[in-house]
């Protein structure tokens, strides 16, 4: 009961009224079936069953409004009464049925607008606490089943107004008998309450099971190059038949305490109705009228009451996602970078543009799941405006961190981060990203043409700047090649175009949006030397433009850059120019280069 308070009280939430209203009709649905029941009893006095002169009968007596008609007419007009009481009875229950299914509706609805916008709103420190496979079984597994609850909930609010209201009836033709039987109900409902328990346990284990499946298949869908070339099919077919088994077994687990729970009440259900009859004709010498009203009561009752049974069951599989959905919902605004998706603070009149630089002053940081050393340590640095400036390190020396704290994504666990000498707040975050465009190594590029995949960052954009932006990212050469131009449909994450193309594709969009701080996060990592060239060429038209960050793996990419940072384990160990930094004999950087084939000799020969 505590589960189906845990969803009433949310969808009452939410719904407020309209709870009020589907519980009113509820009622009414009940009332009327009780009522054709009642009207059961004159056509059973027309067939002698039932004697208004004796027992519990005679209280009909008084009322009997038929009295005065004559026996030929009576039947028909009972029998109208009892089709228009069950006319208008499922009449009710089809306009409460929609009634109630816009409720479940608009309630899942809601969630899932509130998770996705609170998601969207929080910061990126969410994203690298949270596996993302995690994140989609909430929006999907999880979504779903809340949505089967709620449905659910509803069902058994329904059952339970229509058994206390049904009770009601044969309490009144029987009181003792319905004790009886009620004592027997709350003894089955004890009795089940911990196949309830087990159903809540089994909701936990099989959201886990399906979290570890979708996480699992996400990471093997994402990697099948990897799987192909280096033969790992069959490893990982071992794990997909482990899973597989882990999934029957838990989805077994539940047929089975679904099906003996089932068993065991429609069992009981039979030895109480069989004992009751009995105690009803040898110690309750009740009427056959009586009787039977009350079986049929019953009758309909009890499969209500097993209903039920198997509600209380579901709801509690459903629970531990209500909870899952909520405690990402708290997780999301607790670390809530933005106040509402309603305005829009992405017009042009709100950017920040820097005039003089960037400049980081004493900046630590650290990430929460980071064991000893922090990721940054004491940096201070300025990022002059309209220049280029250059990260490089090893692999772990904190640059991706670096990049996220000039994007605001991260906030330093000391020290500030100063545009133009003015901090850079929370409140300022949102107007700062959008003076930005960021590239990174893996770009997001949808199964559409590139027109669309450009025009995603700015919709509005005509052709005259979408070739403009082509131009300067290099690509428009290969786009005007194609024979749909810009139509050209590029295929899932782009994979009909080569690396090189994809990354000018997703520089062109970058640059569609005018911003007056470009970021390319190891963008040129992946490409071939014709291609780096190609991106090496349109940074240099970019130069004096606009702010460049770029982190390279590939030095040569940097040639041109106006500040080289040098990084190595979290500090800044060197500052300079390329030519300058290559000199510095006992310079990391010299090092960095001593690794690439043919970039010192380049320096040297100079
Ligand atoms: N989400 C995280 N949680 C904990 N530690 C992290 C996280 N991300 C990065 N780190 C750690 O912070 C340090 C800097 O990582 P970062 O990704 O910034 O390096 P990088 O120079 O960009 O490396 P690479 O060139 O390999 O991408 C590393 O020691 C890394 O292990």
């Amino acid at each position: 009961m505590k589960d189906v308070m845990y969803f009433i009280k949310y969808l009452y939430a939410h719904s407020g009224r309209n709870l009020y209203v589907a519980l009113m009709g509820m009622v009414m649905i009940s009332l009327l079936e009780g009522a054709g029941i009642i009207m059961l009893l004159p056509m059973l006095r027309l067939s002698g069953i039932v004697d208004f002169d004796a027992g519990v009968f005679t209280m009909f007596k008084d009322f009997w409004i038929f009295q005065d008609i004559q026996q030929t007419v009576l039947l028909p007009l009972i029998l109208g009464i009892f089709i228009l009481l069950v006319a208008g009875q499922n009449y009710l229950q089809k306009f409460f049925t929609i009634r109630n299914t816009k409720i479940q509706q608009n309630f899942t609805t809601w969630l899932r607008i509130e998770l996705y916008s609170a998601l969207l709103r929080a910061s990126w420190d969410l994203y690298i606490q949270k596996r993302k496979s995690d994140l989609i079984h909430a929006l999907t597994s999880d979504y779903g089943r809340v949505s089967v609850g709620v449905y659910v909930s509803l069902q058994f609010l329904a059952s339970l107004v229509f058994m206390l209201i049904q009770l009601g009836l044969a309490f009144w033709l029987s009181s003792k008998l319905t004790l009886m039987i009620l004592l027997c109900g709350v003894m089955l409902a004890f009795l089940s309450r911990k196949r309830i328990q087990q159903s809540k346990r089994l909701g936990g284990k099989s959201s886990d099971i399906a979290k570890s499946y979708l996480a699992g298949m996400t990471d093997q869908l994402n990697g099948m190059k990897e799987i192909k070339s280096n033969t790992l099919e069959q490893s990982r077919m071992v794990w997909v038949r482990r899973m597989s088994r882990l999934m029957n077994e838990e989805q077994l687990e539940f047929i089975q305490l679904k099906a003996s729970s089932q068993f065991t009440y429609k069992v009981a259900s039979a030895a109480f109705i069989a004992v009751f009859i009995w105690l009803f004709f040898n110690l309750f010498h009740a009427e056959p009228g009586q009787l039977l009203l009350i079986f049929l009561i019953f009758s309909r009752l009890w499969p209500r009451f097993t209903g039920i049974q198997a509600n209380l069951e579901q709801i509690a599989m459903s629970v531990p996602s209500l909870k899952a959905l909520l405690n990402l919902q708290r997780e999301c605004e607790e670390v809530r970078e933005i106040e509402s998706l309603d305005h829009d603070p992405m017009n042009e009149q709100s950017r920040i543009s820097i005039l003089n630089q960037i400049e980081f002053r004493e900046v630590h940081f650290k990430y929460q799941a980071q064991e000893g050393a922090y990721a940054l340590q004491q940096i201070n640095l300025q990022i002059p405006a309209n220049r280029m400036t250059a990260i490089v390190g090893r692999s772990g020396a904190g640059k991706s961190t670096f990049i996220d704290l000039v994007m605001g994504l991260l906030q330093p666990s000391q020290g500030v981060v100063l545009l133009d000498d003015i901090p850079l707040t929370r409140e300022k975050i949102l107007q700062w990203r959008k003076s930005i465009s960021y590239v990174p190594q893996e770009p997001f590029l949808f199964n559409a043409s590139i027109r669309e995949n450009l025009l995603m960052m700015e919709p509005d954009a005509d052709e005259g700047r979408i070739w403009g932006a082509l131009t300067s990212s290099s690509a428009a050469d290969f786009v005007n090649k194609l024979p749909q131009g810009l139509d050209t449909v590029i295929g899932d994450r782009g994979i009909r175009l080569s690396g090189g193309e994809r990354q000018r594709i997703v520089l062109a969009r970058a640059l569609l949006c005018r911003p007056s701080i470009l970021i390319l996060d190891e963008a040129t990592s992946a490409l071939d030397t014709e291609n780096e060239k190609k991106i090496q060429e349109a940074i240099q038209r970019m130069k004096g433009k606009m702010t460049i960050i770029v982190v390279a793996h590939r030095l040569s990419t940097i040639r041109n850059a106006d500040q080289i940072i040098v990084l190595d384990q979290g500090r800044i160990v060197q500052t300079g120019r390329y030519n300058q930094l290559a000199t510095e004999k006992k310079g990391l950087f010299r090092s960095l280069l001593g690794h690439q084939v043919g970039e010192v000799e380049l320096v040297l020969n100079e």
